[in-house]
């Protein structure tokens, strides 16, 4: 099996420490460099409990990719940061894993845009969880006898972006199947500003924070007499390693854009 050389970005992060040890478990995987916001120029191993070959910080994504040559960059960082860098990887030549959620339309194009030119793999994946991707497909099954949706999802309070790429990812799945409907009373009128959540093409996204929660949704159907729940918790981020590890050994052999991890599962 060939080494494929990695860089995580965000590797300070909480998706991004559980990437780290993900690389550091997988006999084929080696960790090359990483980046982060903080404690650039220091080694890995110097800021946290990481024990591999060493590898430094880089706090600049073009200085990381010119110093540590890679095969795969992994991104877990912020919206912004992860556009930046998932692009600058690119054009450099360098196949991306992004997990990183909060982009636009306009962003997600242009990275699909970037990596076609180049011809080079990109995997963006909103959710790496299995459970997750089979509770997006389920819900776009249903979503085919009930169009009357609403979607619930429940995040820890660290969480920058809402609602989150999971909820719009699933409202984009079940778009696909449901006929175009606007929910609820056409006279409806919020007394509260955002009482009925985001409008996704007439389906709500309500998005929760609070301590404690990991990653959850529930995406509610209702028909007459009757309601039908599909819900997924993540209770730890090692859930989404599995995904991460396919994801990167997939892109390897890829030379185009992909949305959604459900597009490369068997
Ligand atoms: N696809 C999936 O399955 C999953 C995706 N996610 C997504 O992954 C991303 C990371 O989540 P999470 O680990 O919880 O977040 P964290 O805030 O714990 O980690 C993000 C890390 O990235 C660093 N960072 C932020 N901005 C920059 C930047 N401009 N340059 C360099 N480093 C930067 C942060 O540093 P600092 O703290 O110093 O700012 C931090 O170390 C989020 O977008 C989240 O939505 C999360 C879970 C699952
Ligand atoms: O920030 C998180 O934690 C998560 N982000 C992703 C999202 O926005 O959907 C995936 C998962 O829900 C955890």
């Amino acid at each position: 099996m060939d080494v494929i050389r990695i860089i995580v970005a965000g590797a300070r992060g909480k998706m991004g420490s559980e990437a780290v040890k993900l690389v550091q478990r997988t006999e084929n995987f080696k960790l090359v460099g990483v980046l982060d916001h903080k404690d650039g120029g220091k080694l890995l191993n110097d800021v946290s409990d990481y024990d591999g070959e060493p590898v430094r910080i880089y706090t600049d994504p073009k200085e990381c990719l010119e110093n540590c040559p890679a095969d795969v960059w992994i991104d877990l960082t912020a919206p912004k940061a992860g556009y930046h860098n998932a692009k600058a990887a690119l054009e450099y030549g360098v196949r991306t894993v992004v997990g990183t959620t909060g982009f636009t339309d306009a962003e997600l194009d242009d990275l699909k845009a970037v990596a076609e030119e180049k011809g080079i793999g990109c995997i963006i994946a909103p959710n790496f969880a299995v459970g997750a991707v089979l509770m997006m497909k389920f819900a776009k099954m249903a979503a085919k006898y009930f169009p009357d949706v609403e979607i619930v999802e429940l995040h820890h309070d660290q969480k920058v972006d809402a609602p989150s790429g999971t909820s719009v990812k699933t409202a984009q799945m079940i778009s696909e199947a449901r006929t175009k409907k606007t929910q609820g009373h056409p006279n409806e009128k919020e007394t509260l500003k955002g009482a009925r959540g985001a409008d996704f093409e007439g389906m709500h996204i309500h998005s929760v924070r609070l301590p404690g929660l990991v990653a959850h949704q529930e995406v509610l159907f209702g028909g007459g007499g009757q309601l039908l729940t599909i819900r997924h918790d993540s209770f730890n981020r090692e859930s989404f390693m599995s995904g991460v590890k396919v994801a990167v050994e997939t892109v390897m052999n890829l030379d185009t854009f992909v949305y959604g991890l459900e597009n490369i599962l068997d």
